[in-house]
């Protein structure tokens, strides 16, 4: 089996990112870089990253949500940097992710964000949706698949009945949390294994190995947990 683990580095110190790129490699699947690190050091620093990386992929996750131009150009500018994967959130609508898959090209996944996993009802009242974060994650996953994407990103929660409407796509599982792991900020989540058993592709896990006293052994863990 592949390693479904994709690490998220969320930092702004770059030392400490590639610290841990070489610490953990052979033990993830993936990097996966995000807002934090990307408005810190840019795409130099993505490239800094990728030249510690093994044979891990590179997610770069920067949720673009804009006009389909913008978020086309914004594509554009980031092929130069060889990522494996992009987010675009898929509440920017059918036109700016055709937009998205198309500049990306075959070569780089694009998913959708859905619903982000540190929401559940209550939030999605306060902006206006009364379903169910289920329903809505459909909606917008239905919406990423017609538009052209790769795949979606939603929580452990629903992504055995969106894999089921989606069977080859590729489901992006952030809210991962190792049995008795503080939750932080998530709301919707999951430990791995019951996650991958659900039907995730990548289990992207941040705090519980990066905050680690030994983020190697926090990540062997997780591992064995899924053999
Ligand atoms: O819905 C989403 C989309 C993205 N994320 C990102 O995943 C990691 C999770 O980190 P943890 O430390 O394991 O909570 C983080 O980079 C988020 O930006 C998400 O959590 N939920």
């Amino acid at each position: 089996m592949t390693n479904p683990v994709f690490v998220a580095v969320d930092t702004a110190d770059l030392a400490r990112a590639e610290n841990l790129v070489r610490q953990l490699s052979g033990l993830v699947g993936g990097i996966k870089l995000g807002l934090q690190f990307w408005n810190a050091h840019g795409p130099a620093g993505v490239r800094q990253v990728r030249a510690a990386l093994g044979s891990e992929r590179l997610f770069l996750d920067l949720k673009l949500h804009d006009i389909p131009h913008t978020v086309r150009g914004a594509v554009e500018s980031l092929a130069p940097l060889g990522v494996d994967l992009l987010t675009v959130h898929a509440a920017g609508g059918r036109d700016m992710m055709r937009a998205a898959k198309d500049a990306a090209g075959p070569d780089v996944q694009v998913v959708g964000v859905t619903v982000l996993t540190s929401m559940a009802e209550p939030d999605l009242e306060d902006i206006g949706i009364d379903d169910s974060a289920e329903l809505q994650v459909a909606r917008l996953a239905d919406l990423s698949r017609t538009a052209g994407l790769d795949g979606i990103v939603c929580s452990p929660l629903e992504v055995e009945q969106r894999r089921a409407a989606w069977p080859d796509g590729v489901f992006v599982v952030p809210g991962i949390r190792p049995e008795g792991a503080a939750m932080d900020d998530q709301k919707r989540a999951m430990p791995p294994r019951a996650a991958l058993e659900a039907g995730a592709t990548i289990l992207v896990i941040g705090r519980p190995i990066t905050s680690a006293a030994d983020p190697a052994a926090a990540a062997r863990a997780i591992a064995q947990s899924l053999a």
